[in-house]
């Protein structure tokens, strides 16, 4: 079949219709002539293979990356970098449009100056493969693993510290069971490095933990144990090995630490920029709470625009962390409360006047508790940082009963994949 493709899908397809139904095909570009046929039928929607661009968009590059065409990690990989920011701003404008009736105005995005090489970590499978321990990534919509040897868009220094552990354990000897290991996770900031190695049950031998904690930039090391299925790449048992138990980083005149199950934006330059952007979106108030604050970052950045901070995270190590963070940083008027982030501002919000609430949850966007508790308070301003436009869009449906958008800012911070952040500014009607 051939057709011309008409717009981006949300995992940055091109979708052309048939018989009104949406057809996804997986490396088309918009306005490109292309020839395919179709391998999913479903009852609103189809899959379709790319047989052959017949008429190329000016969009289009040759992927930079080789494994561009089997890796499911960069879906644009295959798009100027121009085209990429036009996708994404296309995709937040029909989502903010479809589920939110929202058609007002959307900053152009800002832009990642380092598109490729940006990401402070990565959790890779590994395989053995004749013998070798090798990593990689699953392939396009499937569990199938694809052994990578080089990733265009990990920061140099992961990349130069992945090949050297995986070159350690495969010269380590027959004496160590490779296939014992699942996956490796690294962690970069200012060129110090933190390694999380995730087996099953295992003992690693002191010589090979050694021979790690040698290689240069190696803060910290730690082993995740885990014996389950689940998607999770941590098991529950996570074993500090050597050095560090955290990685620090610096952000502006901010010193943050991090352990392994804490969370931080995978690219550390542009989640500067947002913290800046929503630092400048704070008015000096008496209350700020940052819901789903991971290591508290956002809620120290602004702190000193406020009289008290509250940031709320469920994960123990990123609350202790947040803790620390705020100690290490003489800055004496943050809290972190460990729990789910709803019930907490729910307990919050009886007892304080709340003037702004920043949110950024997970990709599920806020949780029914969560948007029930904001709609029965007082809060005068919420900032929302989104990593999902349809989530994002849903819950601003939601929110329109007592709260208008003032504000819409996108960031890029995952160039070369189809994902958006976006930072919303609401006021309450
Ligand atoms: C997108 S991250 C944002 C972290 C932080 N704002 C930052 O910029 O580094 C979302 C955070 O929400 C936490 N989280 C997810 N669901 C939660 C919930 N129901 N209650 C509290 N925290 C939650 C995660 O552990 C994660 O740290």
């Amino acid at each position: 079949m051939k057709s011309v493709i008409k717009k981006w899908g949300i995992n940055g397809e091109g979708i052309v219709f048939r018989n009104k139904k949406p057809v996804f095909i997986v490396g088309a570009i918009p306005t490109e002539r292309v020839s395919y046929h179709i391998v999913q039928e479903h009852k609103t929607y189809c899959i379709g293979e790319l047989e052959k661009v017949e008429q190329e968009s000016s969009l289009r590059r040759y992927p930079v990356c080789q494994y561009a065409d089997r890796c499911s990690g960069c879906s644009l990989m295959h798009v100027k970098y121009k085209g990429q920011c036009k996708m994404k701003e296309q995709i937040l404008k029909e989502s903010l449009k479809k589920y939110a009736q929202y058609d007002g105005p959307i900053e152009p995005i800002r832009k990642n100056i380092n598109n490729l090489g940006y990401r402070n970590s990565c959790k890779l499978p590994l395989r053995v493969i004749q013998g070798k321990l090798v990593s990689g990534m699953y392939k396009k919509n499937s569990n199938d693993f694809v052994a990578i040897d080089h990733c265009l868009i990990h920061s140099k220094y992961i990349e130069h510290v992945r090949k050297q552990i995986l070159e350690v354990i495969n010269n380590y000897g027959s004496a160590l069971d490779k296939t014992l290991f699942k996956s490796l996770v690294i962690k970069e900031f200012n060129e110090k490095i933190q390694i999380i190695l995730v087996s099953g049950p295992m003992d690693f031998p002191q010589k090979l933990i050694d021979q790690i904690c040698n290689i240069e930039g190696i803060v910290s090391l730690w082993q995740s144990i885990k014996t389950d299925r689940s998607v999770d790449v941590f098991g529950s048992e996570m074993k500090h090995l050597a050095l560090e138990m955290n990685i620090t980083l610096n952000i502006e005149d901010l010193q943050l630490s991090l352990l392994p199950r804490s969370f931080f934006q995978l690219n550390t330059t542009q989640a500067v920029e947002m913290y800046k952007y929503v630092s400048s979106l704070v008015d000096s108030c008496n209350l700020l709470v940052e819901a789903y604050c991971g290591i508290g970052a956002m809620s120290l950045f602004c702190a000193k625009k406020v009289k008290q901070v509250i940031g709320i995270e469920y994960i123990d190590d990123a609350v202790k962390n947040a803790k620390e963070n705020a100690k290490i940083n003489h800055i004496k008027n943050a809290s972190f409360i460990c729990g789910d982030a709803g019930q907490v501002l729910r307990n919050i919000s009886k007892d304080h006047e709340i003037d702004t609430l920043i949110v950024d949850p997970p990709r599920t966007g806020l949780d029914r508790v969560m948007i029930d508790t904001i709609l029965s308070s007082n809060i005068k301003n919420i900032i929302y940082v989104s990593c999902n436009p349809s989530t994002l869009a849903k819950n601003i449906d939601a929110l329109n009963k007592r709260y208008h958008l003032v504000q819409v800012q996108p960031f890029d911070l995952f160039s070369q994949t189809q994902h958006i952040e976006t930072v919303c500014l609401f006021k309450r009607s």
